[in-house]
């Protein structure tokens, strides 16, 4: 008998475009949520998008999250008691969209995404990523019914933040890699679909990567699309490995060895280098990827990121013990192979 069954969870409603916050009331309308709103936020969105948000709905609550922690999710949890929402609208960038996400799904409410930032695919993703301490938190939970992306409010978010968003998208290329080594060498089942789609999205980014420019509503929609196919990628496959490998496994290391120094999109673009080198050799694409990082502003070195080449090094030869995740660090790089690799792609300067 064939048991097999797969349950992908996608936002139905994505609005992306210029104005496209005052559909937000259609969009949930659409949806058939009832009861008052939730709107989480934190302080600078609040400030641009809040009223006009709220002057859409009858009765909407706002709580504004200064960090995001789980005790950001137990507050916000503790708040919804209190105010009783019908679903939940995140406001702003990853902070308060992963807290929401997180607290949605323990509360079993609804949940939009308004994102006011195109920093990272967790925007739309069915995962949340919480800090605690020197780690980060990479939690399941549903992805949102409806992601609302107005462009205006993305192009004048600051550069790097849509930067960072593009690099997480690029570094897609060299997860899928890692993927399929997995499943080649360990039987981890691989979708033919999220790993497509996941490829595509990067590839499209690399190619038009001299098209993306600051303050321009066209690129920020254009960055918008791709992080929602890598979101859908992740809902296909039910897990992040199409847009998470080992360059995601070095950037969380990064996280604990140098914390708040660099944004999650940079490092993991940084990484992707150097772990497309690893999968390919010096005859590899990690030269097409770390042109398309410098064309759209982004770092390609340690220096650009602000950690130091020790720190990088520490991360990558200790990337593959923070999960069980195969990948091509699987066993480990050792110092010498490492900083050959980052020196041979320039991540380094020796
Ligand atoms: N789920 C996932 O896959 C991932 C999740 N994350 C999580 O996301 C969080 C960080 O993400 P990030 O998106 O950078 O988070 P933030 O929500 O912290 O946003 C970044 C900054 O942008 C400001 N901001 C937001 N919108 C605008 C705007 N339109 N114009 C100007 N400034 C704006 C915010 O200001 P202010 O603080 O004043 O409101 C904040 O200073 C972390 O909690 C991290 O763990 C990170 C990577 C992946
Ligand atoms: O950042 C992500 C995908 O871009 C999420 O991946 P993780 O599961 O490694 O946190
Ligand atoms: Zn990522």
């Amino acid at each position: 008998m064939f048991e097999k069954s797969t349950w992908i969870k996608l936002p139905r409603n994505v609005l992306v475009g210029h104005g496209v916050v005052d559909d937000l009331g259609a969009a949930v309308g659409e949806l058939y949520l009832t009861g008052r709103p939730l709107i989480v936020t934190s302080p600078t969105p609040n400030e641009i998008a809040g009223d006009r948000v709220r002057a859409q709905f009858d009765d909407p609550a706002t709580a504004v999250v200064e960090e995001a922690s789980f005790d950001a999710v137990e507050e916000l949890k503790a708040t919804a008691e209190a105010v009783d929402p019908g679903f939940l609208v995140a406001l702003g960038g990853g902070k308060p969209i992963d807290t929401a996400k997180m607290a949605a799904d323990h509360l079993n409410v609804g949940f939009v995404s308004v994102p006011t930032v195109a920093s990272h695919d967790g925007i739309v993703s069915g995962r949340s990523s919480i800090p605690e301490g020197d780690t980060r938190h990479s939690v399941a939970a549903d992805p949102p019914l409806a992601v609302v992306a107005d462009t205006e409010f993305l192009a004048n978010a600051p550069w790097r933040l849509t930067t960072a968003g593009c690099a997480d998208i690029i570094s897609n290329y060299t997860a899928v890699k890692d993927w399929r080594l997995a499943n080649r060498l360990r039987n981890v089942e691989y979708s033919e679909y999220a790993g497509a789609l996941s490829e595509m999205t990067a590839e499209l980014l690399v190619e038009n990567a001299d098209l993306i420019r600051p303050g321009l509503e066209e690129s920020s929609w254009v960055v918008v699309k791709a992080l929602v196919s890598s979101g859908v990628a992740m809902s296909i496959a039910g897990s992040s490995r199409p847009a998470s490998g080992a360059e995601h496994l070095i950037s969380h290391q990064l996280d604990r060895i140098a914390p708040g120094k660099a944004l999650h999109g940079h490092q993991v673009g940084v990484a992707s280098i150097v772990t497309e080198y690893l999968h390919s050799g010096e005859n590899g694409r990690w030269t097409a990827i770390r042109e398309a990082l410098a064309e759209l502003d982004a770092p390609t070195t340690a220096a650009e990121l602000g950690v130091d080449d020790e720190e990088l090094i520490a991360a990558m030869t200790t990337a593959h013990e923070i999960r069980d995740r195969y990948t091509i660090l699987q066993g480990g790089i050792n110092e010498e192979a490492a900083i050959e690799v980052a020196t041979a792609t320039g991540v380094i300067d020796r």
